[in-house]
C-alpha cells in the first residue's frame, strides 16, 4: 500500500481567499490539494477551471494538485489542466466515449491518470484499465456537493478494489472522496484506502492542523492493526 495522503477538497474552502486557504491547509499538514471541477452538466453544480489551477501555481503552491473532473465531455479540457499545473487528473468513465483514450491523453500531457467511480458505478470498468492508471477514486457520496454523508456501501467497494489493485501487482493509489471525517477515516483506511479527500471536515474545522493530525493518527492506527 502507498503512503497515506490527506487531500483537502478546496470545494469547502473560502474562495474569497483561496490562495491563503491552500497555504494554510498545506502548512497544517495536508499532502495534496484536491481540486473539484464541476460543469453544471455532468453534475448539477458549477465550480472552478484551469485558470484557478494556474493561479494557485502562480501563487506559489508546489504541492500536488489532484484535479477531479466532473465534466462531460472530458478530453477537451485535459490539455488545459495539464498546462495549468495539474499533477494528476481523474475522470468519470461514463463521461468519456473512449476511456482508454482519455487515460492515454492525460498521460501524454505529463499527468498521472485516474478513474472515478460513483457510488452506483460497477467496478468492472477497471478490468481493462487498471494496468494503465495511477489511481482509482471511489466516490462515497454522489458527486456535485460537499458536506454529504458517507455512503456505507463504499466500504465493501473499497475492499473489492483494494483486492483488484493488490492482485494487479501495480502501485495504484486508492482514493476515497465524500463524507470523510476524523471519526470514520480509520474504518475507511482499514477497508483499503490510502488517499483521503476531505472538504467540509477540514475547512469547517476551527484548527486545520488539529483535524489533519487526528485523521493521520486514525489512519496510522488502522494500518497498524
Ligand atoms: O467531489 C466532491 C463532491 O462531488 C467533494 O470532493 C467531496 O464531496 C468532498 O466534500 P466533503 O468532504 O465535504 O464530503
Amino acid at each position: 500500500m502507498q503512503p497515506t495522503v490527506i487531500a483537502p477538497s478546496i470545494l469547502s474552502a473560502n474562495f474569497a481567499k483561496l490562495g491563503e486557504e491552500v497555504d494554510n491547509v498545506l502548512k497544517a499538514g495536508a499532502d495534496w490539494v484536491h481540486f473539484d471541477v464541476m460543469d453544471n452538466h455532468y453534475v448539477p453544480n458549477l465550480t472552478i477551471g484551469p485558470l484557478v489551477c494556474e493561479a494557485l501555481r502562480k501563487h506559489g503552491v508546489t504541492a500536488p494538485i489532484d484535479v477531479h473532473l466532473m465534466v462531460e465531455p472530458v478530453d477537451r479540457i485535459v490539455p488545459d489542466f495539464a498546462k495549468a499545473g495539474a499533477s494528476m487528473i481523474t475522470f468519470h468513465p461514463e463521461a468519456s466515449r473512449h476511456v482508454h483514450r482519455t487515460v492515454q491523453l492525460i498521460k501524454s500531457h505529463g499527468c498521472q491518470a485516474g478513474i472515478v467511480l460513483n457510488p452506483a458505478t460497477p467496478v468492472d470498468v477497471l478490468d481493462y484499465v487498471l494496468g494503465d492508471i495511477d489511481m482509482v477514486l471511489l466516490m462515497s457520496v454522489n458527486p456535485g456537493f460537499g458536506g454529504q454523508a458517507f455512503i456505507p456501501s463504499a466500504l465493501d467497494k473499497l475492499r473489492r478494489v483494494r483486492s483488484m489493485i493488490d492482485a494487479s501487482g501495480r502501485e495504484v493509489r486508492l482514493e476515497i472522496d465524500g463524507g470523510v471525517k476524523a471519526e470514520n477515516i480509520g474504518e475507511i483506511a482499514a477497508a483499503g484506502a490510502d488517499t483521503f479527500v476531505a472538504g467540509s471536515a477540514i475547512f469547517n474545522a476551527p484548527d486545520y492542523a488539529d483535524v489533519i493530525a487526528r485523521m493521520k493518527a486514525a489512519v496510522d492506527d488502522a494500518r497498524r492493526r
